[in-house]
């Protein structure tokens, strides 16, 4: 298009993506054209303002091939924009707003799973621990209680696959290779077969429940999303989009997308709090005091926890989890900001380049819960933080992952006291770059803290 964004030249196979600077606007994947939105104005516009010209998801990814063995059933992460991904993202976001009040409220379900936290740490007293796959175990769980009340414990084969195959999918497209073979046609089949490999495994996992909970279901009475959704099959006529393969798919989304990045984030935060022993001693003092006589926290107590909420909202700020969130695509032939974007274009949001972008932060280069606080010490939450994204695709997680956030952190930081370990050397905060980003390994000592 002759009124194309800006960028360099492409060279086969590889576009100019050996040139990659997130900073140029316009860029070759292989043959296909791409544009990169710098900048939290560049991204609201597009995402927000004219969301139904950018909301689309490119069909011919290698990922696409990948991650959904069931090709015609796409779930909603990767599914084009259409009245059936609006029908199903309608769906997943209806069933995690009913989880209702009650002992089976999602609050209650994280509360449930932190106490298995809890008994974990309280075995490794005085020793160092490796968090990694204590968080991602806890994150995979709370989802699955949500998608179909899974009942088994960290050590279970169920649990362990589950687990194995997200870091070992997440270990494949992180590094700067990680980028490259996410976009590149050449090696894409090779790595296609690897995933499809793993995708397959965990949709027969997901059949197996699928087939125990029909037999223990009563209609009308959903206990969790699987019952929901055969209610809802069989309500819908024909022409709708819910089928058995598709509820594979969107149990695959769900407990894919919210189990690493949540993970990731507690990494993060946990890795901060070491790092930053005051920050951790002001939030537990501020816990104390909101919590002073309740056993236990609820989601509503964060209104007045103004310290913790801004220590939470920075570490999502420096845990930068989804830096180029998931591409879209254009819809249609459209504009941006003076440029003209031919339909089909491949969209890649920078969410990176709103973290620590001139004019919006206070302390931009710097770990500093006052980011997040006004001259009173209140909470405030600046517009431009968007790690959950924006607009009609924005994270349908984002209210979830709030919760179990603020739910584990909390709790855990009320009980104990987190130090790094003498022999642990120093701490490393740079994450590790990739589609979802993670932190290095590292280890942690937890102490009981005196009033717990
Ligand atoms: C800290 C945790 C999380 C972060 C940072 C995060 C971030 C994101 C981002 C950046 C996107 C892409 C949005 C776009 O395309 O513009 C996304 C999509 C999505 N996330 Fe999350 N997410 C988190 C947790 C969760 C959880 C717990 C769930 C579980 C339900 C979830 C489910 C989804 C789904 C289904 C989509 C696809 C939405 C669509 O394409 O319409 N996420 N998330």
């Amino acid at each position: 298009s002759p009124n194309f964004p800006p960028g360099p030249r492409p060279i086969p196979i590889f576009g100019n993506l050996l040139e990659l600077d997130l900073e140029n606007l316009c860029l070759f994947i292989g043959s296909r054209p791409a544009v990169v939105l710098h900048g939290f104005k560049a991204i609201k516009e597009a995402l927000v303002n004219k969301g139904n010209d950018f909301s689309g998801r490119a069909q011919d990814l290698m990922v696409n091939h990948a991650i959904h063995p069931i090709a015609h059933a796409p779930g909603v992460v990767l599914a084009d924009y259409s009245s059936s991904w609006r029908e199903r993202r309608r769906f997943g976001l209806m069933t995690l707003r009913n989880y209702g009040l009650g002992k089976d409220s999602m609050e209650q379900r994280i509360l449930g799973e932190v106490n298995t936290l809890i008994k974990l740490m309280e075995q490794s007293l005085g020793t160092s621990i490796s968090p990694q796959l204590i968080f991602h175990s806890a994150a995979s769980y709370i989802i699955s209680q949500i998608l179909f009340a899974q009942q088994y414990d960290y050590e279970h084969d169920f649990t362990k696959f589950f687990v194995g195959v997200f870091l070992e999918v997440s270990k494949i497209f992180n590094g700067r290779w990680g980028m490259w073979i996410h976009l590149m046609e050449c090696v894409e089949v090779l790595i296609s077969i690897r995933l499809f490999c793993f995708f397959q495994g965990a949709h027969e996992k997901h059949r197996k429940i699928l087939s125990e909970n029909k037999t223990t279901r009563v209609p009308q009475k959903p206990r969790h999303l699987i019952d929901c959704y055969l209610d809802e099959l069989e309500k819908v006529g024909d022409g709708s989009s819910f089928s058995e393969d598709n509820l594979y798919s969107l149990l695959l989304d769900f407990h894919f997308a919210g189990t690493d990045t949540t993970a990731n984030t507690l990494l993060t935060c946990f890795l901060y709090l070491m790092s930053y022993p005051e920050v951790q001693e002001r939030c537990q003092k501020e816990i104390d005091e909101v919590l002073d006589g309740k056993d236990q926290v609820s989601f509503e107590d964060r209104h007045e926890m103004h310290y913790p909420q801004a220590v939470l909202h920075e570490v999502q700020r420096m845990a930068d989890v989804a830096p180029l969130s998931v591409f879209h695509k254009v819809t249609r032939d459209t504009e941006l900001m003076g440029f003209s974007i031919p339909k089909g274009t491949i969209i890649i949001p920078n969410l990176s380049s709103t973290l620590t972008e001139d004019g919006y932060w206070k302390d931009p280069h710097h770990f500093n819960p006052d980011n997040f606080l006004n001259d009173e010490g209140q909470f405030i939450k600046p517009e431009n933080l968007i790690p959950f994204s924006a607009g009609p695709r924005t994270c349908l997680g984002e209210n979830l992952a709030r919760m179990e956030l603020f739910l584990i952190a909390v709790t855990l930081l009320r009980r104990f006291r987190f130090i790094w370990p003498e022999d642990g050397g120093t701490p490393d905060l740079t994450p590790q770059f990739g589609t979802i980003q993670t932190p290095k390994p590292y280890r942690m000592k937890v102490q009981l803290r005196p009033t717990a």
